[in-house]
């Protein structure tokens, strides 16, 4: 089994990041210069949105003269600059990324997915050859990347009870959903992986590792540096936000590079869409029933029947939301703040959405546990502001639902 992971994990054909750099590397500006002479696209192409492929004015003004332009190189000097350290840290990040879309390309992935017993494995798929989870092999993708890159702390993750430390020097906090949507995947149903980057908080520096590891991954998401999401589906999508807009990049395939195609990004101020679970409306509260009938009917403030989508994996829905409008939403205590409320909801703001609880901004509560689950609105912000109108639209009846 174990040579099926590494078949998968290894099928990528992109070469890993350098690690951080030490002083006697060529500069990080020489690095681009050199790669970005040897990859030259060649034409300009728009999306079906009417969203332009590159982004020249906006952002600095190297974009290879041909309009193409990398989140690397989005990221760096020639674009907004916003450090080379997290310059570094996002380029190990990608990696990972590429790595975990091609895994769950691959062939072997249903098998990787499944928690016991492998047809044919040595030992029936027990004890040291038992196959792992998608979701932790993800997870150990990320954090490998993490410790090369030299620029992480800590990796406070939805897989692992407690933050793993990394590094004293690192100068980041990394919080991460390795593979949201997993329970999916068998079906080849998009999924995605979450990040959220805070600065470590050197006044905590001289605390012992398991009392600064939580500590620095609980700081509230006004303080977000950074913050993606990576969507698995018919494209690879890298969605970030560095605290100036929220902008996507589209995995070209043929050289590896996540290439800017939705610069930003603007959420629509209303959708018609809401994206729910509503087999659980016996559940809901007597409010958000109310909202999702009138706005069925087309009754509510945008007299417009809404339509609805509901894929049931966070990222997906999420990226959908922010393109189409709308309100993408978990009304039950499931999703979780640390790793995936507080990332989505800074990338919602920065294209001009909003996140809820049902009743608070995201980004103003603080966390007081890593695994804390509430209630997440996220979206179009008249669609959010109407919903919250109604009050009572958090789920406190949450069984347990077995699929
Ligand atoms: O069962 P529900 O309430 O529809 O929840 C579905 C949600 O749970 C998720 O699968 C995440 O759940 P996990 O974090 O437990 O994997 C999301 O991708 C999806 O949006």
């Amino acid at each position: 089994m174990q040579s099926s992971i590494t078949a998968a994990c290894s099928a990528t054909p992109f070469l890993p990041p350098r690690t951080h750099l030490p002083s006697k590397q060529p500069s990080f500006n020489s690095l681009l210069q050199a790669r970005s002479r040897i990859y030259r696209p060649i034409r300009r192409m728009s999306s079906s949105h009417g969203l332009s492929f590159s982004v020249r004015s906006q952002a600095g003004n190297s974009d290879d003269g041909n309009g193409f332009r990398t989140l690397t190189e989005y990221a760096g000097k020639g674009g907004i600059d916003v450090g080379d350290d997290l310059v570094v840290l996002f380029d190990h990040i990608q990696y990972a990324c590429k790595r975990i879309a091609a895994l769950v390309a691959s062939p072997f992935n249903s098998s990787l997915g499944r928690q016991n017993g492998i047809v044919g494995s040595v030992d029936g798929g027990t004890g040291r050859d038992a196959p792992k989870p998608l979701d932790i092999v993800a997870n150990e993708i990320i954090l490998s990347s993490l410790r090369n890159s030299g620029k992480a702390a800590v990796m406070a993750s939805e897989e692992d009870d407690a933050p793993i430390w990394i590094s004293n020097d690192g100068p980041f906090v990394v919080v991460t959903d390795p593979l949201d949507g997993s329970r999916n995947i068998d079906a080849s149903i998009p999924t995605g992986t979450i990040f959220g980057i805070y600065n470590r908080l050197v006044e905590l520096d001289h605390l012992p590792t398991e009392e600064k590891g939580p500590l620095n991954s609980l700081q509230s998401g006004t303080k977000l540096v950074a913050a993606a999401y990576i969507l698995y589906s018919s494209a690879t999508i890298f969605c970030a936000t560095f605290g100036s807009g929220t902008h996507a990049f589209t995995l070209d395939r043929t050289t590896g590079d996540f290439i800017l195609t939705h610069p930003y990004i603007k959420i629509p101020p209303r959708g018609q869409i809401y994206s729910v679970n509503d087999a659980r409306y016996f559940d809901w509260p007597e409010g958000l029933r109310r909202y999702i009938d009138t706005i069925r009917q087309g009754k509510g403030k945008y007299p417009k029947k809404y339509s609805a989508r509901y894929i049931c994996s966070l990222v997906a829905d999420f990226h959908r939301t922010l393109l189409y409008g709308g309100v993408a939403m978990n009304p039950r205590d499931h999703l979780r703040l640390v790793y995936e409320a507080n990332p989505l909801s800074f990338l919602a703001e920065q294209a001009g959405g909003k996140g809820s609880d049902g009743k608070n901004r995201i980004l103003s509560l603080q966390p007081v546990k890593l695994h804390q689950r509430l209630p997440l609105f996220l979206g179009s912000p008249e669609d959010i502001e109407e919903l919250e109108s109604y009050g009572d639209v958090q789920q406190k009846v949450n069984p347990g639902y077995e699929v």
